[in-house]
């Protein structure tokens, strides 16, 4: 019988089984099926995916996250709050601001530490990526794509989509509790659109720096926040002109509230908690 450690920790409610790999040996093999069945709340423990903490060249931890379907994503927002809190809190870092590695780049981490507790991080999550073969979506490779009429399961809709590393697009409502999040959601996720799949964001503007946003995410379904697609949301709004630039703008999520800003010199920065909820040992 095989096992590994594992923590459980969430960002907002999207939680996840996070694995220390300078500590554990998992075959890659078997990474995307473990990810399915840790992620199984009746036959697992329970999560919307696995993330992996692993040694880097480039930084002093990499994160690798999984989907509950096994799919690898490239990125998580509340996924690298929660590894932030962890190689802190766990000594693998000295400083309270550090890099991560991710899969589609570095990004900066600032932990704000009380009584050895991480209890919020910042994170520099980098620029936004705009063009259609950057998010990937199909069409003319250097052009963006903002309120573009957008004809699915028999409706004509607008979407903004942008990149954080991983596909987003924004569906805006005016209602976020009637956002059609289950039914339009899946049929969005895998549309030939996006050759690499997609997460679809609904997002009601409160006024210029509040939104409310629900989601459904890339290869996990409902979740109950999504750090990165807090953050195509805040661009997407600011390219549509109904959320300022450079200003810090609340999201609303059903897990709870990031405070994030489009800055005027082009980055995203992304606030909000990160909890440890158990750890344990997973036999396999
Ligand atoms: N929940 C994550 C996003 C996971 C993205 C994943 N669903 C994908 O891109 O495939 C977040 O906080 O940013």
């Amino acid at each position: 019988m095989n096992q590994f450690s594992f923590t459980k920790m969430h960002g907002l409610g999207n939680s996840y089984i996070y694995v220390n790999m300078f500590e554990e040996t998992i075959p890659e093999s078997l990474l995307s099926p473990l990810a399915v069945k840790v992620s199984n709340v009746n036959t697992g423990i329970g999560a919307d995916g696995m993330i992996l903490i692993c040694p880097s060249k480039t930084a002093p931890v990499k994160m690798r996250i999984f989907n509950s379907d096994g799919s690898e994503g490239k990125n998580c927002g509340n996924g690298l709050r929660c590894v932030a809190k962890y190689a802190y809190e766990h000594g693998m870092v000295k400083d309270r601001s550090f890099f991560i590695e991710t899969l589609s780049g570095l990004v900066k981490a600032e932990v704000t530490v009380e009584n050895e507790t991480v209890t919020n991080v910042t994170i520099d999550m980098g620029k936004p990526r705009l063009k259609r073969s950057e998010i990937p979506m199909v069409g003319p490779e250097a052009e963006r794509v903002v309120a573009e009429p957008f004809a699915v399961d028999g409706q004509l809709y607008e979407i903004t989509a942008v990149s954080m590393g991983n596909p987003h697009v924004i569906f805006y409502v005016d209602d976020i509790n009637k956002a059609p999040v289950t039914t339009l959601g899946p049929i969005v996720e895998k549309d030939k659109r996006f050759p690499e799949g997609v997460n679809v964001e609904f997002v009601e503007v409160v006024n210029d720096h509040e939104l409310h946003f629900r989601v459904w995410e890339r290869g996990s379904g409902v979740t109950q926040a999504c750090g990165t697609g807090a953050c195509a949301a805040v661009v997407a709004s600011v390219l549509n002109g109904k959320t300022a630039r450079n200003k810090e703008t609340v999201v609303h999520l059903a897990g709870g509230d990031l405070t994030i800003t489009w800055t005027d010199e082009g980055n995203v920065r992304m606030t909000g908690p990160a909890e440890t909820i158990c750890t344990g040992v997973y036999y396999y």
